[in-house]
């Protein structure tokens, strides 16, 4: 295991921020920590890296007691964005490789190369302040990686970026993963964790209420909804699906229907009666999003602050 943690907890006066969490990292997975929002990931993470220590648990990283006696083999991206704003970009890098163990010689070429990466190579004699909190993000993704870690904890690695930048961000994430660097990253928004985990933690108010892989997610958590377009407009579509039995809710949705099921309901049973009711052009299964399922575990969206 890359990271293990074991019955973890961590107050904050009276707030209970992460409440006996357990969670096993293999070394060399790409892991996304998923919640709303005040969940506890932040916490979480800074707990691994011995950035805050907990009240009780147990605490093991890439083999070791502490990530103090490992730090020169994990990379971390923190959630407050920090880049030294009087430092040059090259100079800020240098220091960080440094610090990191990175030889002196070989600084530069690792500076060049990654800046050329991520299409900053003209701004290394600029001031960090001069640049967009964009590229200062990038610049620290760099810093995160420059030592080439064993292990890579990004805390909302894509808050702030652009679609672009957050797609070449998304690939330098993959290219690590294939590398083999075990990749533990956390978001508030779902949907990235989607595109690019391939195992999933989601917490909710301080507790794990989900690990699994995104397969076996998909698995245990079966379409409840489909959508229907129909070959012919008919006036009375939406309450002919409403009458159908299993049927909870029927939305407008496109050019036709999105029909939500009841928690009884079989979609083998409902779909062929939903088709034979309303001829469609158009009818597929909707798959649940992980925002669904967290609605489904937590009974809220997952954008709200959580507070206990
Ligand atoms: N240093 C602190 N002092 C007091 N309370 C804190 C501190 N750090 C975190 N908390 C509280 O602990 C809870 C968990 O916060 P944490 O930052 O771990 O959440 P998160 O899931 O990372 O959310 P976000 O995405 O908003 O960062 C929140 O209620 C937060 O207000």
């Amino acid at each position: 295991m890359a990271i293990r943690l074991t019955d973890l907890h961590k107050s904050f006066g009276p707030k209970q921020a992460v409440r006996g969490i357990d969670l096993e990292v293999p070394r060399g997975a790409l892991y996304g920590i998923i919640g709303p929002n005040g969940a506890g990931k932040s916490t979480t993470l800074r707990m691994i890296l011995s950035i805050l220590f907990p009240d009780a648990g147990e605490i093991e990283v890439l083999g070791c007691r502490s990530a103090l006696a490992a730090k020169d083999r994990i990379g971390y991206l923190p959630e407050e964005r920090g880049v030294y704003r009087k430092m040059s970009v090259g100079d800020f890098l240098r220091h960080m490789a440094q610090l990191k163990g990175v030889p002196r010689g070989d600084c530069a070429r690792r500076i060049g190369h990654w800046l050329e990466r991520v299409a900053l190579a003209d701004v290394a004699r600029k001031k960090c302040e001069e640049l967009s909190k964009g590229m200062q993000q990038k610049v620290q993704f760099i810093a995160s990686v420059i030592h080439e870690p064993e292990l890579l904890i990004l805390d909302e690695p894509f808050s702030g970026l652009d679609p672009v930048a957050m797609r070449l961000l998304r690939d330098l994430i993959l290219e690590q993963h294939r590398r083999g660097t075990t990749v533990l990253f956390s978001t508030h928004v779902m949907f990235q964790a989607e595109q690019l985990c391939e195992h999933i933690v989601m917490i909710h108010d301080g507790r794990k209420v989900l690990d699994d892989s995104l397969a076996g997610i998909r698995d245990r958590h079966a379409p409840r909804a489909f959508l229907i377009e129909p070959l012919a407009a008919i006036d009375d579509a939406a309450a002919r699906l409403q009458a159908l039995p299993g049927v909870q809710a029927v939305a407008e949705s496109g050019r036709g229907w999105r029909v939500d099921l009841s928690e009884q309901a079989d979609p083998a049973t409902v779909l062929p009666q939903a088709a034979a009711t309303l001829p469609p052009a158009r009818l597929e299964l909707i798959q649940p999003t992980l925002e669904d399922i967290f609605i489904g575990i937590a009974g809220r969206p997952a954008t709200t602050e959580v507070e206990a």
